[in-house]
């Protein structure tokens, strides 16, 4: 099994992958959060910046890109290409409101036709007829029903996509309800691409009961269980490892929670944002935003997840971020 961390926008940025990557193992591959190249420039400054090479280490993550246009696809493809870049993502997946009424991410799945058009085009492309790049696709299964995967899937299938993750939830779930896994089903059988599967995966319990459904499945993109707990990739490997026999470099094989490396961690990120960003708001948010996924990991403390949320200066987060660590166990 291969386990990749999925593009989190507003999360995954280098940065975050580095430290992951320093810190802990299990991870295959790294999605960037989703670029938008426009057909004239390319992508903007801030973009760049997240996939020059000299800002990703050894990691060479697969960029995403969001477009409902070849043109835009093919010029931000080609200025990766020459970064180095092989692996290209195409997102057909965003549900946020302000991309689907532009006809992107999973927006364009209500327009098959279209969808199709984009597709071959991007597939008729030398530089992917000649192997240059390789194109995969993450998608959801529909935009307002699930019955739209068939004809969806269809035109997948037209197409020598490199990867198929499919994150089996329609837009109008955002991330409601639970990943269709019947559809999920009939789209391994019948999907003439590899499949990676994304969705709800976020312990080892979860994920010793979807491979006991899907043991054909030998890729995974795991995305808020990655964030709630950096170590899941190492602790899926590890359970590979026992039953497969099989072993692979994980960077730490005990049970439990590790809570001095997830607070070295945690203070890089900290650090390393501090020198990034500008204003201490700005690092909060950041941070905070982990936090609404990372403090599931923590003993139930409304009070202090609560001092996290509201702080506004770096010292008040500072203090409630030790406590949380001391509750925990962590200094004791
Ligand atoms: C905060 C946040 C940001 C996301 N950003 C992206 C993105 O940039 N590109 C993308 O394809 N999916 C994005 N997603 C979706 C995830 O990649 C993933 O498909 C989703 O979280 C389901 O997987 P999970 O259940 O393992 O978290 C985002 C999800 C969240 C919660």
């Amino acid at each position: 099994m291969e386990f990749y961390f999925a593009p989190m926008e507003g999360i995954t940025s280098y940065t975050y992958r580095n430290l992951h990557h320093r810190f802990f193992g299990g991870v295959e591959k790294y999605y960037t959060p989703f670029l938008s190249p426009s057909a004239e420039n390319g992508l903007s400054t801030r973009e760049l910046k997240d996939v020059l090479p000299e800002n990703n280490g050894e990691i060479r993550p697969v960029p995403q890109l969001l477009v409902n246009h070849p043109e835009g696809f093919l010029k931000g493809a080609r200025l990766l290409r020459d970064l180095g870049y092989r692996e290209i993502n195409l997102n057909l997946g965003c549900p946020s409101g302000t991309v689907t009424a532009k006809k992107k991410g999973s927006g364009l799945l209500m327009y098959p036709e279209e969808l199709d058009a984009l597709l071959d085009r991007i597939f008729s492309d030398p530089m992917v007829t000649g192997g240059e790049i390789l194109v995969s696709v993450k998608t959801r299964i529909g935009k307002n029903s699930p019955e739209e995967w068939p004809q969806l899937m269809e035109i997948y299938n037209q197409y020598p996509i490199y990867e198929l993750t499919i994150h089996p939830r329609i837009q109008k779930d955002f991330y409601k309800n639970h990943p269709d896994l019947e559809v999920f089903s009939s789209a391994l059988e019948a999907s003439k691409n590899p499949v990676v599967c994304n969705g709800d995966i976020f312990t080892a319990a979860d994920y010793r009961r979807f491979r006991e459904q899907f043991p054909a499945v030998e890729r995974i993109m795991l995305g808020r269980g990655l964030i709630m707990d950096p170590e899941l990739g190492e602790k899926l490997l590890k359970i590979e490892a026992e039953e497969t026999g099989m072993d692979r470099v994980c960077k730490r094989t005990e049970d439990g929670p590790d809570l001095a490396r997830l607070r070295q961690f945690h203070d890089a990120l900290f650090e390393a944002y501090g020198e990034l960003m500008s204003g201490d708001r700005n690092v909060l948010f950041r941070m905070k935003e982990l936090w609404a996924h990372m403090i599931v990991q923590f003993p139930h403390s409304p009070k202090l997840e609560k001092r996290i949320k509201k702080s506004t200066r770096l010292s008040e987060y500072t203090e409630a971020v030790n406590e949380l660590f001391k509750e925990a166990g962590h200094g004791l």
